[in-house]
């Protein structure tokens, strides 16, 4: 199937059944997640956080990107690559089709983009192209600095305004679906219920988006340091880690 063709099903997916997504950034990752029938893979630029050791993702460049994205399409057969452009990658509608073609070159299905009105002339330059996009709004990582951390979106009216306004934008411009991030839950499953696309939600409630992501490591335990306080921590790589190596270590 092409990008466009796999774009399109999991469009379709909404009002059948929830789409679940998880971030993967290498090769043995993405093989076993797809084996397992996630629907989507991302390549989140949290990579730069949970893979590169950067304190937040402003330091991930196109390069990376590039990178994981390449590891990541060799590992996976069915589901949607979602390559996420990194901060400062589309600053103009130029430039982001410059690079969400690159994105696509390494072999991504689609690209995904940070923030709502003030894009939608980079998506519609983007979707002409042929490249599917997924929109991403509610709280945006890329800002953390401007926003001196990672607050909960959409608690006053004006910002929820702005986010309603933002995703209804994004959808008129041609994306696929849209992640909805650290959304107040009352808000998350209005927008969910107004629009067409689906909405892929992380950090907003159980049950209030017509999918959920995940960041791969915070639901394994492999990157204890930092985890959102939303997430669902289901095993402890990391033990396992030291376990293992603290048994070769003694068997040597
Ligand atoms: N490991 C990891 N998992 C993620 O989900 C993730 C990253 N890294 N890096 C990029 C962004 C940052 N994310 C975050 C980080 C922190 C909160 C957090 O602390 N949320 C509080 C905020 C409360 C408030 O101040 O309003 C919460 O209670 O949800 C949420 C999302 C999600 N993304
Ligand atoms: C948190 C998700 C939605 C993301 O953008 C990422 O992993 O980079
Ligand atoms: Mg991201």
């Amino acid at each position: 199937m092409t990008g466009q063709e796999k774009a399109e099903a999991i469009r379709q997916l909404k009002g059948e059944r929830d789409i679940s997504a998880l971030t993967a950034y290498d090769y043995p990752t993405a093989r076993l997640l797809d084996e397992v029938g996630v629907d989507v893979l991302l390549v989140g630029d949290s990579l730069g956080m949970v893979v590169l050791g950067y304190p937040d993702t402003t330091h991930v460049t196109m390069d990376h990107m590039v990178h994981h994205v390449a590891a990541v399409a060799r590992g996976s057969k069915n589901a949607l690559v979602i390559g996420d452009l990194p901060i400062n990658s589309y600053n103009t509608p130029e430039q982001a089709l410059e690079n969400a073609r690159r994105l696509v070159e390494a072999g991504a299905d689609c690209v995904k983009l940070e923030g709502g009105v003030r894009q939608v002339d980079k998506v519609r330059a983007i979707v002409s192209a042929g490249i599917p996009v997924i929109g991403h709004h509610g709280m945006l990582p890329q800002r953390v600095l401007e926003e001196g951390g990672y607050h909960k979106k959409g608690k006053s009216i004006e910002e929820a305004k702005a986010i309603t306004e933002g995703v209804t934008a994004l959808q008129a411009a041609g994306c696929s679906a849209v992640v909805l991030e650290s959304v107040v839950p009352a808000l998350a499953k209005r927008i969910s219920e107004e629009l067409e696309i689906p909405t892929i939600g992380i950090g907003c409630g159980k049950g209030n988006c017509d999918g959920e992501v995940a960041v791969i490591t915070d639901i394994t335990g492999a990157y204890p340091w930092f985890v959102p306080p939303f997430a669902y921590v289901r095993a402890d790589f990391a033990g396992e880690m030291k376990r293992v190596a603290k048994e070769y270590i003694n068997a040597i």
